[in-house]
């Protein structure tokens, strides 16, 4: 969620106070798989920041407002109130979020129609839209929710109404996780087919049947409730929303690069891949054609860049997989009391200790018997398998701050590796990739945006502002208000180059090796779950 000022002078003031406001959400596990959050909290959280980012700001310069979100599925009933998405019946916990797994039998059985629809979300879908997600509702929460239920919504989509009153939902969420077409609208027999027939009987009014671009303004803009709620003035312009990897995607790819010895200066704007690596990470990759990558989502027309395709590559959990592993680690209290102890960062310290432990090698060298295969919570792409677990090969009994840090790195590159994993289908289906470009709080990380370059052999390039997310949120604030024509023009004005890492070409064949035998992980975990099918 991010706010737009007119002037540099705000726009620096508005960044620098949000630099040192973030507010927690609250989230909830009530079971292996279940992950549920409050639109309610969610909402208090962003009134609360805003509130704290605007200090110091004169609120007449703010014209426009722009949101962000994931793409958790938001359940409200009919006069707008909270229902429980849970068999615990708490309908504080409206919210099942993104990475929730719990509609694994409700995917699979929407995957074996094998409906055209599905052709638009890699061949497979994922148990992460909304779909699966709607069934299980259904399937298990009839009473307490599925018939009490009058809104469904993307919570970029939920945020968006709460400023405005406006239902309408963004093209980004229907098109990305709804199955929504840009040119043919709802399929009809998609929904009858899976068992969800009551959405084409009421024309989509549950889950959209009024859809606006990305940047799009909203009705009359900011209510005067959702102003006070915010701390903004009423009436600025309120745009149509993007998922928070999308919005990260129109931070950074349409940045100028001229001048920093780019391979992708002067090619189209399709040479680029925005990887936005958070708690997930996400690769967006856009082309003039669709373009259709076996296992990975898409393609989807707009979605992002206006007149554009966009296939979207993703790791579910990588941000939060490298936390799983650093945390779970015995000398993690070791690690803690250390970094603490310098006012490091746990990460900054652990890369730090990297740097001494490694000798005279460059430090990825420092995992030639220790390899990860990164799929702890599934694999998205370009396997498009949930089922599929996490491996570590190479364990000793060691269990101090050198293993941990080893361990550490490891991770760090299977989550690499998997991404070169994911560029190589890519541009086997036609895509023709040179440079990324990253964001995320992992891409304030060296190491890991050090390893994404080394790893895929491509230069990475890190935006000025880095929190890019919110960059992409600004442009749709600055497009609803009339500043700009265009996404385009505003993506070129308003994203700038900051720093560009290159790979260590010196490096390449020690990271090829370790390529292969990632690729081997992933073949024996599939030979071992075939021995043990076996009758
Ligand atoms: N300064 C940092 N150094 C290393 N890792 C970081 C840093 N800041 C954030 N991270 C990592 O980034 C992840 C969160 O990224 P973020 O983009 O904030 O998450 P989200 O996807 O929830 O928006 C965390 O898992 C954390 O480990
Ligand atoms: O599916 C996604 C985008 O299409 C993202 O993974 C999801 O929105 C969550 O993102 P984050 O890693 O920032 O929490």
């Amino acid at each position: 969620m991010s706010d737009w000022a007119s002037t540099v002078e705000e726009r620096q003031c508005l960044v620098e106070n949000r630099n040192q406001r973030d507010h927690p959400i609250e989230k909830w596990e009530p079971q292996f798989n279940h992950h549920e959050q409050s639109s309610e909290d969610i909402w208090a959280a962003c009134c609360v920041v805003t509130k704290k980012v605007v200090q110091g700001i004169d609120l007449n310069q703010i014209r426009g407002l722009g949101f962000d979100a994931t793409c958790s599925l938001v359940v409200l009933d009919k006069q707008f109130h909270p229902l429980p998405v849970n068999h615990e019946g708490d309908s504080c916990r409206n919210v099942i979020m993104w990475l929730d797994h719990r509609a694994v039998s409700q995917v699979n059985r929407i995957n074996e129609t094998k409906h055209s629809v599905l052709q638009y979300v890699g061949g497979v879908m994922s148990v992460e839209m909304q779909a699966p997600k709607l069934l299980w509702l259904k399937e298990n929460l009839r009473e307490t929710c599925w018939d009490k239920a009058g809104h469904f919504f993307d919570l970029p989509d939920f945020l968006s109404w709460k400023a405005t009153g406006v239902t309408a939902r963004s093209l980004c969420s229907l098109v990305c996780k709804w199955t929504y077409s840009a040119e043919k609208g709802w399929d009809d027999s998609f929904w009858k087919m899976v068992g969800l027939e009551d959405f084409v009987a009421d024309n989509y009014s549950k889950i959209g049947n009024q859809v606006l671009p990305p940047g799009a303004s909203l009705g009359n803009g900011l209510t005067p409730e959702a102003a006070r709620d915010l701390g903004l003035l009423p009436g600025i312009a309120v745009a149509a929303s993007l998922i928070d990897a999308h919005a990260g995607g129109l931070g950074v790819i349409g940045a100028d690069v001229r001048g920093h010895g780019l391979v992708c200066e002067g090619q189209p704007v399709t040479s680029r891949l925005a990887v936005i690596c958070g708690t997930s990470s996400c690769h967006m990759g856009i082309s003039k054609d669709p373009i259709f990558v076996p296992g990975v989502w898409g393609p989807y027309f707009s979605a992002m860049v206006p007149g554009f395709w966009l296939n979207e590559g993703g790791q579910s959990v990588t941000g939060k997989l490298i936390d799983h592993m650093v945390q779970g680690h015995a000398a993690f209290p070791e690690l803690q009391a250390k970094a603490t102890a310098r006012c490091q960062s746990i990460y900054a310290y652990l890369n730090s200790h990297l740097d001494l432990i490694k000798k005279a090698q460059p430090v990825g060298f420092l995992t030639v018997d220790l390899h990860v295969w990164p799929d702890f919570h599934g694999n998205r792409s370009p396997l498009a398998d949930l089922t599929l677990k996490g491996m570590v090969t190479g364990l000793t009994l060691s269990q101090d701050l050198d293993d941990l840090a080893i361990l550490y790195l490891a991770t760090v590159q299977a989550i690499a590796l998997g991404t070169r994993f994911i560029i190589e289908a890519m541009e086997a289906a036609g895509h023709s990739i040179s440079t990324l470009f990253l964001c995320g709080g992992l891409s304030k990380n060296p190491l890991f945006v050090q390893m994404h370059a080394d790893i895929t052999g491509m230069p990475v390039v890190l935006s000025q502002e880095v929190e890019s997310v919110l960059v992409g949120a600004a442009i749709l604030g600055a497009c609803a208000s009339g500043d700009f024509a265009s996404v385009q023009e505003a993506m070129a004005k308003m994203s700038k180059v900051g720093k560009v890492v290159f790979p260590r070409q010196q490096d390449k064949k020690y990271y090829d090796k370790k390529y292969q035998v990632f690729l081997k992980l992933v073949e024996h975990q599939m030979e071992y779950l075939a021995i043990m099918n076996d009758d």
